[in-house]
């Protein structure tokens, strides 16, 4: 049997992590009140947030870019919806900038009226599943699984914290073309750092010049972010959140296909007829190996 539900708070059809949210905050989502030069970092769990806060940090904050700054990125870009490292919204000097796994339909009224911007990111669901594997086992607020089997169990069956994948790709993906969305794909980011940072910068409508290019590509790369402690993340689950072992959480191994070393032939077999049920309308492009163009 699935304990899950003991983690979880299911809020109008979401599963959002019971320990890490204020339920004050969720009822009054709609009415929160967004600037015209607020900037959403959305992304489904383990597709890519941190890693797009880091850039974002580095496009936005010149003291981030140049090393002279000690703000973490977390605090330079809070998540929404998560009591981690809680700050006053209200009071934060704009631009804000925040992160958030909320599904289309969850999201502040002003943002589906295209106020402010969004970024959303997805990575291929199968790389997802194993990257929300490792980190479940690592995070004592969150359910362990003992085996790829089991989690997939719950990830297919939309029994983890940010609900079925194929739900939160389906809300965000009828609003890919909206003006006020950019949607880009983890695997992109990885195949092209230099090419993504430069469509998001322009999206955002912040010029770079060469030099400041390349040291945002620099720092956002995995290694770098890996060892950066600003950048990591490691602090929050230490202090915050708690931990069961040594293992780095959020900076994993950043790699594309990491699926094919998990699962066994019967579970991507499984996985690919769910995929094609529930995407038949959905025809969008993933990278599943490093190999694939
Ligand atoms: N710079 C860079 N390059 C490549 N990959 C990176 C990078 N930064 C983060 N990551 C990988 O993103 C995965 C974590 O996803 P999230 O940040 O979305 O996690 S969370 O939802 O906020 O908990 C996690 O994936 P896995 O390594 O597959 O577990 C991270 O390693």
């Amino acid at each position: 049997m699935d304990n899950s539900d003991t983690y979880l708070l299911n809020f109008k059809g979401y599963n959002f992590e019971r320990s890490n949210v204020d339920i004050d905050f969720l009822e009054n989502l709609d009415d929160f009140e967004i600037r015209d030069d607020d900037v959403f970092i959305i992304t489904y769990p383990k597709s890519g947030t941190i890693w797009t806060q880091q850039i974002l940090s580095l496009i936005y904050f010149e003291g981030h870019r140049n090393g002279t700054e000690t703000v973490d990125t977390l605090d330079r870009i809070p998540f929404f919806e998560l009591n981690i490292r809680k700050v006053d919204f209200l009071k934060r000097p704009s631009p804000r900038i925040f992160a958030s796994h909320l599904p289309y339909y969850l999201v502040p009224k002003a943002l589906k009226n295209k106020k402010a911007k969004i970024i959303y990111i997805y990575r291929n669901p199968k790389d997802v599943l194993v990257s929300f594997f490792h980190f479940s086992n690592l995070v004592v607020t969150l359910k362990a699984a003992d085996s790829i089997e089991h989690f997939m169990e719950r990830f297919l069956n939309g029994k983890v914290v940010g609900s079925l994948w194929f739900d939160h790709i389906r809300g965000w993906y009828e609003h890919r073309h909206d003006f006020n969305i950019l949607f880009m794909m983890f695997e992109e980011m990885k195949k092209d750092l230099r090419s993504s940072v430069l469509k998001m910068s322009s999206f955002l409508e912040k010029e770079l010049n060469e030099e400041d290019l390349e040291t945002i590509v620099k720092r956002a790369t995995f290694q770098n972010m890996k060892s950066d402690p600003r950048a990591n993340c490691e602090k929050i689950l230490k202090h915050e959140i708690g931990k069961r072992t040594n293992d780095s959480f959020f900076l994993r191994k950043g790699t594309i296909g990491d699926w094919k070393n998990h699962f066994t032939v019967e579970q991507n077999e499984r996985f690919d007829r769910v995929f094609q049920r529930k995407m038949k309308n959905i025809p969008l492009k993933f990278i599943w190996d490093i190999n694939e163009e």
